[in-house]
């Protein structure tokens, strides 16, 4: 290869390169349409038009339905359709276009088991974009001026939300759309993390969802959801479980197990050992010996604490995720995001590594635990006092 053959290959590279950042700058500039427009389509409901429709529905049947403009209808399904949200079947008329479901669009249903509906609502709503313009004003204050969500509202979200009750509600239904996932994952995988444990009382557990479900699943435990007053005020009825209104700084009902989802990233370093504190006096009674029943002695399990979060790597290397395959690089992608939500809508709270999680239950001062991957983006820690 020649000198000048050489350096036309490196121009080429670098002009490639140069094309691909200005395409990618582009991505970034409209990243948000792709939140907006889903919002758009759960809004039209568009996934449960076509549902109703039996998986697939032409452009002509769906505008009619949807009562909504045909053209501007043909350039939203354009757009998902590229973006894979829903699959097209060409015709020889535009509006005999056929649109048809995938596992992504059914996401988009406003109801059952799988919706991801409420989260894409709850987190497009004018509400919690507003902090994200306040993002680099607090980070270049170094942490002086109110974080993001306070300076977008004047106060943070858990009192917003406690005098606004259709956010809350909007939060409780975002939360339960995740806590459906995470059950199906947590209880599916590790059904032995459940093990001996007769009462076990969810803290911040929104509406009962995971809880509830969890007693469906496992009829012997006894469950409690406890969160701030008015979120179980409103909370549904959930066969074996008992709703209770409470401060976590302050008490916690007792049990053999306290469970946490999504709660201790929505808190700072020292406010999460402060919570873990009170969960652990919740499960340090006296029940912890082995009872005799027919003179046979049952064992009791330890008592714990078990925490469903999404933990970040200690040693994430993008070059390795890369090599990975995409499944581990994109939970990456979601766990650093929500590491970012808890950034703009927390007044300190966190994804946490390893050695994050090690920190606060160490200074907490529980003993031992460990940490087990689900199929879902958190993983199951389990702490021991
Ligand atoms: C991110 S949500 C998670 C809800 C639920 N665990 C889930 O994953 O679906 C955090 C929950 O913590 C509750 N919470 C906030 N402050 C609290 C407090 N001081 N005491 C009890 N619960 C609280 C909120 O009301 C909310 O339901």
């Amino acid at each position: 290869m020649g000198k000048g053959e050489g350096s036309t290959k490196a121009d080429n590279k670098k002009e490639l390169e140069e094309a691909n950042a200005v395409m990618q700058a582009w991505k970034y500039a409209l990243g948000f349409t792709e939140l907006a427009v889903l919002k758009c389509a759960i809004e039209l409901g568009v996934a449960d038009e076509i549902e109703t429709q039996g998986g697939a529905a032409t452009l002509s049947q769906l505008s009619a339905a949807l009562n909504c403009s045909y053209t501007s209808l043909y350039r939203i399904m354009r757009f998902l359709v590229h973006n894979r949200v829903f699959k097209a079947k060409a015709a020889a008329t535009q509006e005999a276009t056929t649109y048809l479901q995938t596992a992504l669009s059914r996401r988009l249903l406003k109801g059952g088991e799988k919706s991801m509906a409420s989260l894409i609502l709850f987190e497009s709503t004018p509400i919690m974009l507003a902090p994200w313009h306040g993002l680099s004003a607090w980070v270049s204050s170094n942490k002086v001026a109110p974080p993001p969500f306070e300076a977008a509202h004047g106060q943070d979200i858990w009192a917003y939300t406690a005098q606004d009750p259709e956010h809350s509600r909007l939060l409780d239904e975002a939360m339960a759309c995740d806590a459906r996932l995470a059950a199906a994952a947590v209880i599916g995988s590790c059904p032995e993390v459940f093990e001996g444990i007769e009462v076990m009382v969810d803290v911040g557990g929104g509406n009962g969802t995971f809880v509830g479900m969890m007693v469906k699943v496992l009829p012997q435990i006894k469950g409690i959801n406890f969160d701030l007053p008015h979120v179980v005020s409103i909370g549904p009825h959930w066969n074996g479980v008992e709703h209770a209104g409470g401060n976590m700084f302050e008490s916690i009902p007792k049990a053999d197990a306290t469970f946490l989802l999504k709660v201790l990233h929505d808190w700072s370093d020292s406010e999460c050992i402060q919570i873990l504190k009170k969960c652990k006096e919740a499960i340090a009674e006296d029940n912890n010996d082995d009872s005799i029943s027919d003179g046979k002695q049952i064992k009791k399990k330890r008592k714990k604490v078990v925490i469903v979060e999404a933990v970040i790597d200690d040693d994430y290397d993008d070059e390795e995720q890369d090599e990975q395959g995409s499944q581990l690089q994109s939970w990456t992608g979601v766990r650093l995001g929500l590491d970012m939500v808890m950034m703009a809508h927390t007044n300190g709270g966190k994804e946490r590594t390893r050695t994050e999680w090690a920190h606060v239950l160490n200074e907490a001062g529980f003993s031992s635990f460990s940490i087990k991957p689900t199929s879902a983006v958190q993983s199951i820690i389990e702490a021991f006092p």
